[in-house]
């Protein structure tokens, strides 16, 4: 009787046991090349947002008092007594009676506590070169109007970004409003990924029968260096144990992780499988081979060639692609720090379909306003590597299911992140 499969979460957590120990490396960039970077550590401002007090209209610093009964029929008049552009550095007394203009973003000066937009004033010229005009108040301002508040958004101290965080502009934006020019971010974990297979042909080469272009690995390549990954892509190798051992002790001395496709069924040519599963120097294993229960992406292994840890996926290129969400990615998370898995989301079925019992299936969808669908009438084929390009997001039907119907509540995976 064949073994059971292996719980997709149990499977997972033996992988991450790869990470076990392993403390990320840190590194500082410029603002300009923290997109895409994973933060080392809680960013705390240095300065507040805003630092001032200051106006978030063009018009007229003024004391509310002066202006209580101010109306389009009686308005009030006011002395200006100064001109404060954005970027001034004075800071004049507004005093009883005073007003000063003032523009969008300049420091609120002392003694004014509301500002009047020059829309509702009369007279609101200024003559400049510090003489003294009056301005006509239309309205009286409601508290403290048209003022931005001094660390209205965060105080020195506050934490801005939490460690981990995988960096966008947005985030290097507000570092720089908080006070920072360059960022510590987690270096990148170096990954080599390979494909094996007597098959493969690099892309774009001709084909004779038989053959197939290698698209797992700019696959693999690809997801990795988009999760942040340093990548290094091997390209396809031959089925040969002795072309595969050359690559992966060079791959081995370079790389925080290896990442194989192909070669780890029952296959008379496996040669990942028939390499790494020889025991090592103490006799163990170094590398696991194992069924897991997930649909596609059910031959997996994992372990380590000469200490590095390596990941073995399937060859068929969309289990290698559930392959890499499901394992790879929450391996890649905790390498660069991060919680493994991200929080998940949850969709409904816009249409029903079959599944393997006995298996978490991961189905490439696309997200309408009405739910989920898969992306291809081959739901969850592992063969259909073309029409994964249509693909949105992974829905992920449990175990336990055969059947999904429309109007199911399923888990759903983002993609592309
Ligand atoms: N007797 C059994 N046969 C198979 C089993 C099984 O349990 N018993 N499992 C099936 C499942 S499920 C999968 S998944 C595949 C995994 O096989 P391998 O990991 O050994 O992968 P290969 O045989 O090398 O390739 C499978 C398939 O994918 C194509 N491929 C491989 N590499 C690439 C690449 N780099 N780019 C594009 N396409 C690739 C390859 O040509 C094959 O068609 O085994 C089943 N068989
Ligand atoms: O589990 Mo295999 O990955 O079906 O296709």
């Amino acid at each position: 009787m064949p073994a059971a499969l292996v719980p997709v979460a149990d499977h997972v957590a033996q992988v991450l046991t790869l990470a076990d120990g392993r403390t990320p490396a840190v590194e500082t960039v410029a603002l300009d090349d923290a997109p895409g970077r994973v933060l080392a550590a809680d960013l705390l401002a240095r300065v507040a947002v805003p630092p001032f007090d200051n106006s978030a209209m063009d018009g007229f610093a003024v004391r509310r008092a002066d202006l209580l009964t101010a109306t389009a029929q009686a308005p009030r008049a006011l002395d200006v007594v100064a001109d404060l552009p954005a970027g001034s550095a004075a800071q004049p007394h507004v005093g009883p009676g005073q007003a000063a203009r003032i523009m969008t973003g300049a420091p609120v000066p002392p003694g004014a506590d509301a500002v009047v937009p020059v829309e509702l004033t009369v007279t609101g010229t200024f003559a400049g070169g510090g003489d003294t005009v009056r301005v006509e108040v239309v309205a009286a301002p409601a508290e403290g109007a048209h003022v931005r508040r001094a660390a209205d958004d965060v105080a020195p101290g506050d934490v801005v970004i939490v460690a981990g965080m995988r960096l966008t502009a947005r985030h290097a934006s507000a570092a720089a409003s908080v006070g920072y020019a360059t960022l510590d971010v987690v270096r990148r974990p170096r990954v080599h990924v390979l494909s094996t297979g007597a098959e493969l042909r690099a892309p774009g080469e001709p084909l004779e029968h038989g053959q197939i272009p290698d698209s797992n690995s700019t696959l693999l390549a690809g997801l990795a260096r988009a999760a942040g990954a340093d990548v290094h892509r091997v390209g396809a190798v031959a089925d040969d144990p002795a072309a595969l051992r050359a690559v992966l002790e060079t791959a081995a001395a370079d790389a925080d992780l290896i990442v194989t496709s192909g070669g780890v069924s029952a296959g008379a040519h496996d040669v990942v499988k028939e390499l790494l599963s020889a025991p090592g120097p103490d006799g163990a294993p170094a590398v696991t081979f194992t069924k897991v229960a997930m649909q596609p992406g059910k031959p997996q292994g994992y372990g380590r060639v000469h200490g590095t840890p390596i990941v073995t996926l399937p060859g068929n290129p969309v289990s290698v692609f559930v392959s890499f969400e499901v394992v790879v990615r929450p391996l890649l998370r905790a390498l660069l720090g991060q919680e493994p898995h991200a929080p998940a989301r949850h969709v409904v079925a816009a249409t029903g379909w079959r599944s393997p019992a006995g298996r978490t299936q991961h189905v490439p969808v696309v997200v309408d306003d009405d739910g989920v669908r898969p992306a291809t009438s081959g739901g969850s084929g592992s063969h259909l590597v073309a029409s994964l390009a249509l693909a949105e997001a992974l829905a992920v039907v449990p175990a336990d299911v055969d059947e999904v119907r429309p109007g199911d509540v399923l888990t759903l995976l983002e993609i592309d992140r």
